[in-house]
């Protein structure tokens, strides 16, 4: 039987560059990790896709609040639907060409994804979710006197907005996905960590937050009971002292020296640290490896020859 690979794509990862941010660009970078994608489906594995959204839900509530007076804003949860069909859209097309073009005959399909919140998580009173473009501190420090933004700076590569990222407790659409799963589809779900849902006497009302898609993506992996959590980032390995003279990259760690490190602070929060504590939430859920690695490295990493590895 095929292994089933849960694979999260990174939102930052479509842009390769500050200045190629427009969804052409956008396209060009997810055709190249589609073909990287279908490298590994061609080798045997069931995958199922997720994706980030984090610059482009920032870029796109931006493009609003600039038309603002002629059009009306677009609400946070909005925005991420709108993310996750526009993604879903280029990677559905992307697969399905690559698999027209080797023969393969699997369908890709996206599904518009909720997942349940806690309308009480404090997350909703202490942003930390980056999202949208990098800002110089100068940038920053303006949007949050003339525009009330909440910003950090992000990994070394400038500052960014945050929105509040409450924790995914739910997949709504759970059942749909798994018996797509099983009628062999290659299922894309769970985009942009899902558009945030609180169940309100019964109903599901959409809330202003942008999940975290590595968070998503490993509940999804346990829901689906995944073989592997890959997530798939701007580095080919995860290092400590990142950034730093004395940067070591790492092959392959157990539950406990990633938590050593985390607690040391080598895996910073809005970048590499909701990455690791995804995958050790997966671990610890009964997931046999998490893997983090470049688009890349793909099939590389998951034969063992690239990435870093976590295990139980
Ligand atoms: N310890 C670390 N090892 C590797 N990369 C790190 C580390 N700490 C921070 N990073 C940065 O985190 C980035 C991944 O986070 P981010 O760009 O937010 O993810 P995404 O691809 O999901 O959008 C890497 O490309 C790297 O720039
Ligand atoms: N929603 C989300 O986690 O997006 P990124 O992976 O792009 O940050």
């Amino acid at each position: 039987m095929e292994k089933l690979a849960v694979i999260a794509i990174g939102g930052n990862s479509l842009i390769k560059d500050k200045k190629l941010i427009g969804l052409y660009d956008q396209l060009a970078t997810m055709r190249e990790t589609c073909r990287n994608i279908a490298d590994v489906v061609e080798k045997g594995w069931n995958v199922v896709i997720t994706h980030g959204n984090g610059p482009q839900v920032g870029f796109l509530i931006r493009r609003a609040e600039l038309a603002c007076g002629e059009l009306p804003l677009i609400p946070l949860e909005f925005a991420v639907a709108d993310t996750q069909g526009a993604i879903g859209y280029m990677i559905q097309q992307s697969l399905m060409n690559e698999f027209r073009r080797r023969g393969i005959k699997r369908q890709a399909i996206t599904i518009v994804t909720q997942v349940v919140v806690d309308q009480n998580d404090e997350a909703f009173q202490n942003p930390t979710k980056p999202i949208g473009s990098f800002m110089t501190r100068e940038e920053a420090q303006r949007h949050v006197k003339e525009d009330g933004w909440t910003v950090v700076e992000d990994a070394g590569r400038g500052w960014r907005r945050v929105v509040p990222s409450p924790e995914p407790k739910a997949i709504v659409e759970i059942k749909a996905i798994k018996d797509l799963i099983k009628d062999g589809y290659i299922v894309i779900c769970v985009g942009g960590g899902g558009i945030p849902v609180v169940e309100q006497e019964g109903n599901l009302e959409g809330v202003a937050a942008v999940v975290d898609k590595d968070y998503a993506s490993s509940l999804l992996a346990k829901e689906i009971e995944a073989d592997v959590l890959v997530i798939s980032t701007g580095v080919n390995k995860v290092a400590i002292n990142f950034g730093k003279p004395d940067q070591k990259e790492l092959d392959r760690l157990t539950i406990a020296e990633a938590e050593a490190y985390m607690a040391a602070g080598h895996f910073p929060p809005g970048n590499m640290g909701p990455k690791i504590t995804a995958l050790l939430r997966y671990l610890k859920n009964g997931g046999k490896e998490g893997i983090i690695t470049s688009p890349a490295e793909l099939v590389a990493a998951l034969e063992g020859k690239s990435g870093t590895r976590i295990v139980p």
